[in-house]
């Protein structure tokens, strides 16, 4: 069985931090999440990867390479506009050919193996598998309506929501499905949908079956879920620990876990945690409290006299700042940086 994943979306909702790197290479838990993805395919003995990027997305080949450091081989597949999950499958047959296959959504992390859906797959005889899991708004994700253990239908983003099952970004295929994606026109949104293909194999008589799984799932889609995913893998690697990279020096910190800090960061007078990644090169000084935030390579804030939480600093972004105010929510885009002075406070 090969596998694909995908990652040449636009990622506008992500922006400023995916105009300047893809966003499946922004970091989880210091590890950018295509590593998840191309794991969890390890993780089943898929070996043949096809990566499906954009053609200005060219830090990714460099950063996966052949693939070996995965054990995997890896072929990249370009997308030069993305016009759907679908159409991204479509370009990919030469690469997939004639054998089943499992899709993953490049941005997705998902807590759970990959196994489920093979079971769920090779169980029920089925021509393809879609893993599903309990959402609170539905109307914002594609719906499964499932009848008496069966998927019956599934509908992207529906107004009124025929159960409260979203398909996640994790699938299993067969040929079957190429044919199903050459009938498709656009939706509304202008993308070809794989929710569309899905629908079109079960209107066709193919059975596709479905896994539920309870695990944590979550992407990197906006900010507040990429906070929240590198939260759960902050407490599923660390607990309330943390842990300090090779060459970096921390004095006089108190720190609440799980913290995770990377290879050659200079740290001082400072409270950290819980849930805040730091990677390699971060300079922190004098800061009162940071929570629940995420600093890219080279960033630093010196002489932060409030507390910040639920924030972003870019690459090589700075802050320095003296107000008293008590608290601050930051995102700070690679190579910004921010200079806030001391109030003056008038004596009453
Ligand atoms: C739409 C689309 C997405 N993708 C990938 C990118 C993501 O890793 C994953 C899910 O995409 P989405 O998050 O649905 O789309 P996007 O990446 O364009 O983001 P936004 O909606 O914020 O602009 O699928 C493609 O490879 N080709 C495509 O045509």
């Amino acid at each position: 069985m090969k596998g694909l994943i995908l990652c040449a979306g636009r990622g506008t909702r992500l922006h400023p931090f995916s105009y300047s790197q893809p966003k499946t290479l922004l970091p989880v838990a210091n590890h950018p999440v295509l590593h998840y993805c191309i794991s969890k395919l390890r993780e089943v003995g898929v070996q043949e990867i096809g990566i499906v990027i954009h053609p200005s997305q060219v830090q990714i080949p460099p950063l996966v390479g052949n693939g070996s450091q995965f054990g995997a081989t890896i072929t990249f597949i370009e997308q030069e506009v993305p016009l759907g999950i679908a159409h991204a499958v479509h370009l990919a047959q030469p690469f997939l050919q004639d054998e089943p296959f499992i899709l993953l959504l490049g941005d997705n992390l998902l807590m759970d193996s990959l196994h489920g859906l093979m079971r769920a797959f090779t169980s029920d005889n089925s021509d393809g598998a879609v893993m599903l899991s309990e959402v609170e708004r539905p109307q914002d994700y594609g719906i499964a309506e499932v009848q008496e253990g069966r998927l019956v239908s599934v509908e992207e983003k529906p107004r009124q929501p025929k159960s409260n099952l979203a398909v996640i970004g994790a699938y299993l295929f067969t040929p079957p499905i190429f044919e199903s994606i050459a009938t498709l026109q656009p939706s509304a949104r202008g993308e070809y949908e794989i929710t569309d293909a899905i629908q079109s194999m079960i209107d066709r008589g193919f059975h596709i079956a479905h896994a539920l799984t309870s695990g944590k799932y979550s992407d990197v889609g906006t900010i507040d879920r990429w906070l929240e995913a590198n939260r759960w893998m902050l407490a599923k690697d660390l607990g309330n620990t943390h842990r300090v990279g090779e060459g970096s020096i921390v004095t006089n910190c108190e720190i609440v876990g799980p913290v995770l800090i990377g290879e050659g960061c200079h740290i001082e007078n400072c409270r950290l945690g819980p849930y805040v990644s730091i990677q390699n090169g971060v300079h922190l000084q004098n800061c009162a409290h940071i929570e629940n935030s995420i600093m890219l390579e080279n960033s630093s804030l010196m002489d932060v006299a409030w507390s910040i939480t639920d924030s972003v600093f870019g690459r090589s972004s700075h802050l320095v700042g003296q107000s008293t105010d008590t608290s601050g929510v930051f995102i700070l885009s690679d190579k910004s940086s921010i200079r806030i002075p001391a109030v003056k406070r008038e004596d009453t």
